[in-house]
């Protein structure tokens, strides 16, 4: 694994380790550490990050980022940057805790990594606080990353969440009630919590007791916030039989013509796996929450390939046809399959390439991505909206999550029959559309005012809707279509089943089976027009959840955002 320079105020510095892999090709990215230190200070100051990314505030000391206690003496911070940053320039500012009173940037020239070395000598942190001098030690480190380290380094901090040190964002939630019945059968009463919430996934057991990730999503900005959509709803869970685990094999990574969108080499080989040991995780591997709402990003490595060691078996095809993209998604595919239940892995997978490619399309798009969720109902696509809204979070990326359906029922109400989702009724189509309009421009709204990454959750089922967000979106931001597809009939049922019990449309319909018809009547609907996304930049996720092999496909027109892979 390769390792950056280290430096201390002291001037002690690391050269890079020996073996060291150029990870560049495989989308490896910055990890970087910052440490302060000051043993007097009582901490009515708090040391906060600003720099010339977006990440860490663009040079705007409002957007700055917090640094967290370590312990007694120890300010710190980490996050990810992209490999195509040439430079990172950066200071640290401290900020008053309880006060308005303006921050204090620290003396002297901008800090500054360039490739992932720290240039210049090393200092000290030095701040003119009226007539008071004040002097911290600084610690900067930077490493590369492999998807290895990050697919583990995500998992790793997701299974030591505690959820009470939650800020910012609801995260998860890890108490689950038992509860006896299943199906139709018995129900709980579930208060929605809206600042912890388990992103719902197909159940193991009949124990889980699961929130409506939907209901996390960002509040409308019209009129109906305090509207029922925030309302506690009832909740039944089904027993649903785990499926058998996929193998890195099954995993199919399909880029339409590649010769035109890569021009890479083939696998990417992986000496070292990151990942941990149960003793590791023992330790207390803890992530460290900062003021961008989810833990800082936490390193996880294996201390050395022999520890774990994992065959990666694709056929010839496979390894002489995958560019250098799709090595780097396969090799995430493996690290995260040691790590996580199924429908985890596989989204893992796109995660990470998604966290490579926004890496590299942020800058030179600088106005940020909206990614527009396309798919019949029942096929992931909030389940989706919501991990990837996390995990962008996590890399320190202002993610927001927009889900249409919270919108319609804050405005026309949860209990809306079949018949409101039919394509030749046209209130209904024009009712959605609204709310779909109402969405974006919220979205836009929210972007305008400095977020990054907008994640838009509705079917999006016709080129007619696409189009309409494109227009809205035109000369504002670039649109990714993210289409979640699935033709394993028993998925789709068993997902059927749990939107019944758990989607607050459902709330009020007593009857399970009378729900189940409707709903498979909405299902029918949109059946009848819907109409893949051939258009525009996209992604596919096929089969995703089948435990029976996936698929990626990427379209060409998206070449350009991988465009620094090749
Ligand atoms: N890629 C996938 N394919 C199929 N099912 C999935 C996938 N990912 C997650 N699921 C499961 O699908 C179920 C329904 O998920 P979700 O509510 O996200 O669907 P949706 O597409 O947003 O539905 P709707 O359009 O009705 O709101 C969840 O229980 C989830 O575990
Ligand atoms: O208007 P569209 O694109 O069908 O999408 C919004 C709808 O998608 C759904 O998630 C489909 O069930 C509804 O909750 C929501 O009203």
């Amino acid at each position: 694994m390769g390792t950056g320079m280290s430096k201390d105020a002291d001037g002690g510095s690391h050269g890079r380790e020996e073996g060291e892999e150029n990870l560049d090709h495989a989308g490896g990215q910055l990890y970087v550490s910052l440490k302060m230190e000051n043993f007097k200070l009582k901490g009515e100051l708090i040391p906060h990050v600003y720099g010339s990314v977006p990440l860490v505030g663009s040079w705007d000391s409002s957007k700055a980022l917090s640094m967290e206690r370590e312990s007694a003496s120890m300010w710190e911070l980490s996050f990810v940057v992209p490999p195509n940053h040439e430079t990172l320039d950066f200071k640290f500012l401290l900020k008053p805790k309880d006060s308005n009173a303006p921050c204090v940037v620290e003396e002297g020239p901008n800090r500054q990594l360039t490739g992932g070395t720290l240039q210049g000598e090393s200092r000290l942190a030095v701040f003119k606080n009226g007539d008071e001098i004040l002097e911290y030690r600084a610690f900067i480190k930077a490493d590369r990353v492999s998807p290895f380290d990050l697919a583990a380094s995500w998992r790793a901090y997701q299974e030591n969440l505690q959820p009470s040190t939650v800020r910012g964002i609801p995260d998860v939630s890890i108490n689950s009630t038992p509860m006896a019945g299943a199906e139709s059968g018995s129900s709980v009463s579930l208060e929605l919590d809206l600042e912890h919430y388990v992103v719902p996934a197909p159940s193991t057991s009949a124990n889980s007791a699961l929130a409506y990730a939907a209901n996390n999503a960002e509040n409308p900005r019209f009129s109906y916030v305090d509207g029922p959509g925030n309302a506690s709803f009832s909740y039944k869970d089904s027993g649903v039989s785990a499926d058998r685990p996929a193998t890195i094999k099954e995993m199919e990574v399909v880029i339409p013509d590649p010769s035109k969108i890569y021009s890479g080499s083939g696998m990417v080989e992986s000496k070292s796996v990151g990942t941990f040991s149960p003793l590791q995780k023992q330790d207390g591997h803890r992530g460290l929450f900062v003021d961008r709402g989810v833990g800082s990003p936490r390193l996880v490595k294996s201390p050395s390939s022999s520890t774990f060691s994992f065959d990666l078996k694709l056929d010839t095809h496979t390894k002489n046809s995958m560019p250098a993209a799709a090595g780097a998604v396969a090799a995430a595919a493996v690290a995260d399959q040691m790590l996580g239940p199924k429908e985890d892995r596989h989204l893992a997978i796109v995660l990470i390439r998604f966290g490579t490619s926004f890496y590299k399309s942020f800058e030179s798009l600088d106005s940020g991505i909206y990614i527009v969720l396309v798919g019949l109902p029942v096929r992931g696509k909030t389940f989706t909206a919501a991990k990837l809204t996390r995990y962008l979070r996590w890399l320190g990326h202002d993610t927001k999550h927009f889900n249409v359906g919270k919108y319609r029922r804050l405005k026309h109400g949860a209990n809306q029959s079949a018949d409101f989702f039919r394509a030749d009724n046209p209130e209904g189509m024009e009712a959605r559309n609204e709310v779909a309009a109402l969405a974006m421009d919220d979205m836009i709204a929210w972007m305008q005012e400095g977020g990054q990454v907008g994640i838009f959750d509705a079917t999006n089922s016709n080129r007619k809707r696409r189009n309409m967000l494109m227009k809205m979106a035109e000369g504002k931001c670039k649109i990714i279509f993210l289409e979640t597809l699935c033709n394993d009939e028993r998925i789709i049922e068993r997902n059927i089943r749990l939107k019944i019990q758990q989607s607050p449309d459902y709330a009020e319909q007593p009857d399970f089976e009378a729900g189940l018809q409707d709903f498979k009547s909405r299902l029918a609907y949109y059946e009848k027009v819907y109409e893949p996304v051939e258009e525009g930049s996209y992604i596919k996720m096929i089969d995703m959840a089948s435990g029976h092999g996936g698929q990626i496909q990427v379209s060409k027109t998206f070449s350009f955002l991988f465009f620094p892979l090749i």
